[in-house]
């Protein structure tokens, strides 16, 4: 299938955009063109960094670290987070980059729109991939995520000369139903599995994705949200970025459907057997 975006062929004063088609290797350079954007932003001044507008309490804008959601020790990170709601009218990130930072970040808000609405496509076939492992309707999780949105979140790790004593991102689980991660070349996401804390190699082909407490929720607790972290590096700045999709904020998870799922589990269970097909 070939996909059409739009890449950065600019100069520095006066960015141009050009439509380019990618065929079958659309993703990889996707990819490459979200992580190597990063830069625009993160490489900006300092002052112009605090003046991206930011609403109290909320994630959205920049911040110079996580220290007011997960923890109260600072931690060694900028932050770059906004919101994406499919819609096929109006190219809302591209708008978000052009009035919280300038005209002159169009280019990289179509690479993030172009980026956010293939994660957001993505999550789509995710949640039917998780649907068949429970045995319930395929499209039963796409249904109920269709209406819900995406927060985007851009990290930027600084090198850090006391690696040893200080965290990127402190442990957590992420909110969100799923959160689909890329990691560029430079390691430092670890998952909290089997007692320890185990990296995740960065492969730039590869997306990760992390269960939230969210969809532990929506699968009654079998599948499980993932504790996790990510560490600094003494001698490279590290980049990764986290697409979470959430639901609508006021949705609720059907009690039958819970019901279902308990019961085609304790079936499964006493059979010995996969779990069977709703459809
Ligand atoms: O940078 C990473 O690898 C992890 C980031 C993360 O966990 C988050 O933004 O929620
Ligand atoms: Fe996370």
């Amino acid at each position: 299938m070939g996909v059409l975006f739009f890449i950065i062929t600019s100069c520095k004063n006066k960015p141009t955009c050009q439509q380019g088609s990618f065929g079958q290797t659309w993703s990889t350079s996707l990819l490459k063109a979200a992580s190597e954007e990063i830069d625009s932003i993160f490489k900006l001044p300092l002052e112009r960094k605090l003046g991206i507008p930011r609403k109290t309490g909320l994630p959205q804008g920049y911040s110079g670290g996580h220290a007011e959601r997960f923890t109260k020790n600072l931690t060694w990170n900028e932050t770059f987070t906004f919101d994406y709601y499919e819609n096929d009218a109006e190219p809302l990130v591209v708008d978000h980059f052009k009035s919280v930072l300038g005209q002159d970040f169009e280019c990289s808000g179509w690479v993030y729109q172009k980026y956010c609405q293939a994660m957001w496509k993505l999550s789509g076939v995710l949640f039917e991939l998780l649907a068949v492992c429970l045995g319930v309707d395929r499209k039963h999780y796409k249904k109920f995520f269709e209406d819900g949105y995406s927060i985007m979140r851009l990290n930027f790790y600084p090198p850090c000369n006391n690696s040893a004593l200080t965290l990127g991102t402190s442990p957590h689980y992420d909110p969100s139903s799923i959160t689909i991660l890329l990691q560029e070349r430079v390691e430092g996401l670890e998952v909290f599995s089997n007692n320890k804390w185990q990296t995740v190699r960065p492969r730039p082909d590869a997306l990760v994705i992390i269960i939230g407490d969210t969809f532990m929720a929506s699968s009654n607790g079998i599948y499980k949200s993932c504790l996790h972290r990510a560490v600094v590096n003494g001698e490279r700045e590290r980049r990764s970025l986290a697409f979470f999709v959430t639901p609508k904020a006021d949705k609720v998870a059907s009690l039958k459907n819970t019901i279902e799922l308990m019961r085609l589990l304790s079936q499964a269970l006493s059979t010995g057997s996969r779990l069977p097909k709703t459809s």
